[in-house]
């Protein structure tokens, strides 16, 4: 008992760093990624988002307290308010038009990642919910301090995926994600072994779906 985020992460490590190292973010990172590579993501990530806004309004549904069901309404909000505009903004600029975005079909990685933390959440409690959204919230930021580690990683003008860097090594997206941390850490102090297993699982699963996700975009699926 005792446990903490970081459990997690040494449970499920070589699945944790074949999402956080994958392919397409080294490449981003090096400013070789294919733009038809980035461009298929950035549409997909809009679908993404959107049910991820709904993931936020179950928490919300799932929520035990008043603090949990504020803190649900505000990932919501956040979502809808920002991360979404900032998402329609980034696609224009790189020749994605807002019509073309809601015409889109869904590829089988959204579709199986997005149902996948929106049924764990319906099956289990705020906390499972919490858990398969982990590897989003709190791998971005990882994915951002550790391109900033790698040699190969290039900022600045040389990059056109800059400001994708830039995004998720901000101090109000570092700080989102310190507060998810704070809370699961929180959580998983009380959880049992077999409990912990469960939500390891949880944890396994919704990261193998973020590598899909990484690997759709490289191979431009649908
Ligand atoms: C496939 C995929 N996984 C993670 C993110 C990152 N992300 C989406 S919403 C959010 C913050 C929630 O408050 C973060 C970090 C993404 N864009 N696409």
């Amino acid at each position: 008992m005792g446990y903490r985020f970081n459990d997690l992460t040494a449970a499920c490590q070589d699945d944790w760093r074949a999402y956080i190292e994958h392919d397409f973010v080294l490449q981003l990172g090096q400013g070789l990624l294919a733009d038809d590579a980035f461009r298929h993501y950035l549409k997909q990530d809009y679908l993404f988002l959107i049910h991820f806004a709904r993931a936020y309004a179950l928490a919300a549904y799932k929520s035990p307290t008043l603090a949990d069901l504020r803190q649900a309404h505000e990932g919501l909000k956040a979502i809808l308010d920002v991360e979404l505009e900032l998402h329609v903004g980034y696609c224009r600029e790189w020749g994605i038009a807002e019509e073309q975005l809601t015409d889109l079909p869904e590829a089988r990685a959204t579709l199986a990642y997005t149902r996948y933390v929106l049924d764990t959440g319906n099956r289990g409690d705020l906390l499972d919910l919490h858990v398969a959204l982990a590897p989003c919230v709190v791998g971005y930021g990882e994915i951002a301090d550790w391109l900033n580690a790698q040699p190969s990683t290039v900022r600045g003008e040389g990059n056109p995926y800059d400001a994708w860097i830039a995004m998720y090594e901000s101090d109000d997206f570092q700080a989102a994600m310190r507060a998810e941390l704070e809370w699961l850490d929180a959580r998983l102090a009380d959880v049992t072994p077999a409990r912990f297993a469960e939500l390891c699982t949880v944890f396994r699963d919704a990261t193998r779906l973020e590598i899909d996700f990484w690997q759709m975009g490289l191979d431009r699926t649908d």
